[in-house]
């Protein structure tokens, strides 16, 4: 009989780790967890890491980082090191590591297949990455252009701390953050849609649980060509049109924020004013589905070459 394949989970009991662990019921796996008391012992994580197939890595960039060194380590003491899928900001534009969107390009499934080492993409980046790219690829964003990301995030996008905040205080109804404009997301944004200018990027936080909208305006007589609305959908169709997780849907005037909870799809669309030349490109997901533990089921399938074998949520 053919032995599934081994996954420990670094940071299982938080929220990130709970939906990986929750949505691996649908893949052909074992679990490989250590006891709660000592799930924060570097000993009875490195035991645990050194029986795995796959390690995911659920926990703050710090800790992420002191993880991929203990598994250098093993690999150093001549162990058979595991794969790595990281959910932290740490390796997401580090050299060595390849970026966990399946869709990015028609090449990109291979090379997550291939990987040691990969990167779960950050929830703004996946909504900003999936608009950019296409259009940056196709020559009709130019890298170089001026972009502006607006976005809002359910607050569970904050971990444990911001959702105990939210949870207890009744949270404030809206906030914007990230006014510094030096976001945790700005290089991976930047490199990912390879662009070569900083996008300038304002995030916020709604009181409501999970949900995300990601917005990209654009003033269409500032691109490369003359094109119409049409033409950036067409665009995103052709590159999304084989995805099970991203879809291409109707503009619509009003979209609420909460609306893919629970799911791991994503939703794009293109809004047109085609009178003044306007547009606003916008990605409808859940933080924690498509940004985070949805996606990460995505790579960790890839990565062993099992299949989830039912549709997404
Ligand atoms: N929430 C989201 O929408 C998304 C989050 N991410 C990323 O996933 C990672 C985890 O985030 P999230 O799940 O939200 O955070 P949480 O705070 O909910 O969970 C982090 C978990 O890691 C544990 N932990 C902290 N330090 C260590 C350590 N040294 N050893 C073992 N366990 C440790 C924490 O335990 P304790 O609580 O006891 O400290 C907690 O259980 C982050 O890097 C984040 O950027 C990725 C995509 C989206
Ligand atoms: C609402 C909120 O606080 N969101 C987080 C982003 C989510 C996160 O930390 O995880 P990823 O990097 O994997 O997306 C933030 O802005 O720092």
């Amino acid at each position: 009989m053919i032995q599934e394949p081994i996954v420990f989970i670094d940071g299982e009991a938080g929220t990130t780790g709970l939906g990986i662990r929750e949505r691996l019921m649908s893949l052909p796996v074992r679990i490989h967890s250590v006891d709660p008391t000592r799930r924060k012992d570097p000993e009875a994580r490195a035991e645990a890491m050194a029986a795995s197939d796959l390690v995911v890595l659920c926990l703050p960039d710090e800790a992420s980082r002191e993880a991929v060194g203990m598994i250098d380590r093993i690999a150093a003491g001549g162990g058979r090191a595991p794969k790595i899928l990281d959910a932290s900001t740490a390796f997401r534009t580090a050299p060595g590591w390849v970026y966990g969107f399946p869709e990015l390009t028609a090449d990109q499934p291979e090379a997550i297949m291939q990987a040691e080492r990969v990167s779960n993409p950050g929830c703004y980046p996946t909504g900003a990455v999936a608009l950019l790219r296409p259009l940056v690829d196709a020559g009709i964003v130019p890298a170089d252009m001026a972009i502006s990301i607006n976005a809002v995030s359910g607050y569970t996008g904050g971990g444990r701390t911001m959702i105990e905040a939210q949870e207890r205080d009744g949270g404030p109804p809206f906030l914007l953050y990230g006014l510094n404009l030096s976001h945790k997301h700005v290089p991976e944004i930047r490199e990912h849609a390879r662009l070569t200018r900083r996008p300038l990027f304002v995030p916020s936080v709604g009181h409501f649980p999970r949900g995300m909208i990601v917005s990209v305006p654009l003033h269409l007589d500032q691109l490369s060509r003359r094109v119409t609305g049409a033409d950036l959908r067409g665009i995103l169709e052709e590159r999304y049109v084989a995805s099970a997780f991203v879809s291409v849907c109707e503009a619509e005037p009003v979209l609420t924020a909460d609306a893919l909870a629970g799911s791991d799809r994503m939703e794009l669309r293109v809004h047109e004013d085609a009178h003044h030349h306007h547009v606003v490109l916008t990605a409808r997901l859940d933080n924690l589905g498509k940004g985070a533990s949805g996606a990460a089921i995505q790579n960790i399938a890839l990565m062993l070459g099992v299949s989830p074998g039912k549709a997404p949520l």
